[in-house]
């Protein structure tokens, strides 16, 4: 089932830059960066309860933010829905015809299993599923 928005995601291009604006024009707290390395992103995370926001950028220069700034720039890049039973969540959704962009969750954020659905089954919006580990 999913129980709430886990965060909103902005791709940006010079990360230090965000981070900078997200704390000190913004006022949030940062809770800190960390690298993905299975999706190839660094993260920033600012919670802003009941959710948080979350700067992502290429780790190494590559991957699929790498791709995203080539194109637009910069964005709005993604939302994510937390789920406490994400396999049943993506078979339910499997079921009504929505693609994930891979077989099954990967390692996330915050010791997170994430999945992704595509951008063309949601109005151009890309959606990622995530659970959090189950000492959270
Ligand atoms: C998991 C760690 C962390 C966390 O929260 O725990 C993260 O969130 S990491 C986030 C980074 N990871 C991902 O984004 C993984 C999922 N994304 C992908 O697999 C790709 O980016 C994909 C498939 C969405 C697009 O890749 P592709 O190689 O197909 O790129 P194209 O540029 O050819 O795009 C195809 C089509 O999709 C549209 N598009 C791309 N990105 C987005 C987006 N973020 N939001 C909305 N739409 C998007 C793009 O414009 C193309 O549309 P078209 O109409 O065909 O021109
Ligand atoms: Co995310």
């Amino acid at each position: 089932m999913i129980t709430g928005l886990d965060h909103i995601a902005i791709a940006v291009p010079d990360f230090d830059k965000a981070i900078k604006r997200f704390m000190e024009d913004f006022g949030l707290e940062f809770e800190g960066a960390e690298d993905v390395e299975a999706a190839q992103t660094s993260t920033a995370f600012f919670p802003l309860p009941p959710t948080s926001i979350e700067l992502v950028h290429p780790l190494e220069g590559r991957g699929p933010i790498a791709k995203y700034l080539e194109k637009k720039g910069g964005g709005l890049h993604h939302i994510c829905f937390r789920s406490d039973d994400i396999e049943a969540d993506v078979a339910r959704l499997k079921e009504k015809g929505y693609q994930f962009l891979s077989e099954t969750p990967n390692p996330g954020a915050h010791d997170c299993l994430t999945i992704f659905i595509h951008p063309k089954c949601c109005d151009g919006v890309l959606i990622e599923l995530n659970q959090p580990p189950a000492d959270h």
